[in-house]
């Protein structure tokens, strides 16, 4: 933890310098500043190709900053293991494992951030049924359609309830129902004062629970 601060609460959740990335011969972040508060809700926006999955994962210490300095609650982006025990990212293709079933993939999730309590509590099969996958519940994830796959990355972002949780495309593959569902989950995590960052390229769904919008163009955030 950051020296000199009272603790989590008192800290803003992001913190970024001066940010820049290179990746092989492309420049994909010029110079990122961005201050995001604890509980706070962001949309993140722009087109295709414009970095918006590239700024997610150096935010979950997938990638390192080329330049520039950020904090992740409080800790440097450059202590992987601290940033990754306060993070969760809802990668846009899921993120799940194919050969583990749903409820194993929550399972899984759950022991890798040392919520076993919630194992026993009946919590995954909670989650599976908020998300209307109850009866795939032993379905392993690679017989699973788009859809049913991004629901169940969703009731994992919902069980861990990371305090910084990153959604990449949160609406992509989803019906009006799953649509609805992803606003009320992430509703819900924000109202349990979650702070979220959410890239769509659906602004109007978006901001419903990511209020505050930023635009990443050329390699740098504007004010959208
Ligand atoms: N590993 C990599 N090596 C080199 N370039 C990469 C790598 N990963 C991504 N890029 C490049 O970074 C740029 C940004 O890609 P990114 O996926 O972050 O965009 P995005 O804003 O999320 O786009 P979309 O809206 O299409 O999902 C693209 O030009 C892409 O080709």
């Amino acid at each position: 933890m950051a020296e000199g601060l009272a603790g989590p609460a008192a800290l803003p959740a992001l913190q970024l310098r001066d940010l820049w990335l290179r990746l092989g011969r492309e420049v994909i972040l010029r110079g990122v500043n961005l201050d995001v508060m604890a509980g706070e809700g962001l949309t993140l926006l722009g087109e295709n190709g414009a970095g918006k999955t590239t700024l997610l994962r150096l935010l979950a210490s997938g990638l390192r900053p080329t330049r520039g300095e950020g904090r992740v609650m409080g800790y440097d982006l450059r202590d992987s293991r601290a940033v990754r025990e306060h993070i969760h990212l809802m990668p846009v293709d899921a993120g799940l494992y194919p050969d583990l079933s749903c409820t194993e993939n929550l399972e899984f999730a759950l022991k890798m951030h040392g919520q076993t309590g919630a194992v026993q509590t009946g919590a995954v099969a909670a989650a599976l049924r908020r998300v209307t996958l109850e009866a795939a519940a032993s379905r392993r994830v690679r017989f699973l359609s788009a859809g049913m796959r991004k629901r169940l990355a969703l009731a994992r972002a919902h069980l861990l309830a990371r305090p910084l949780t990153l959604i990449d495309e949160p609406f992509a593959n989803l019906d009006t129902a799953g649509r609805a569902l992803v606003l009320e989950l992430l509703g819900e995590l924000r109202a349990g004062g979650v702070t979220l960052i959410v890239a769509a390229h659906e602004p109007e769904l978006a901001r419903q629970v990511a209020p505050r919008a930023l635009r990443l163009a050329a390699g740098v955030l504007h004010e959208a």
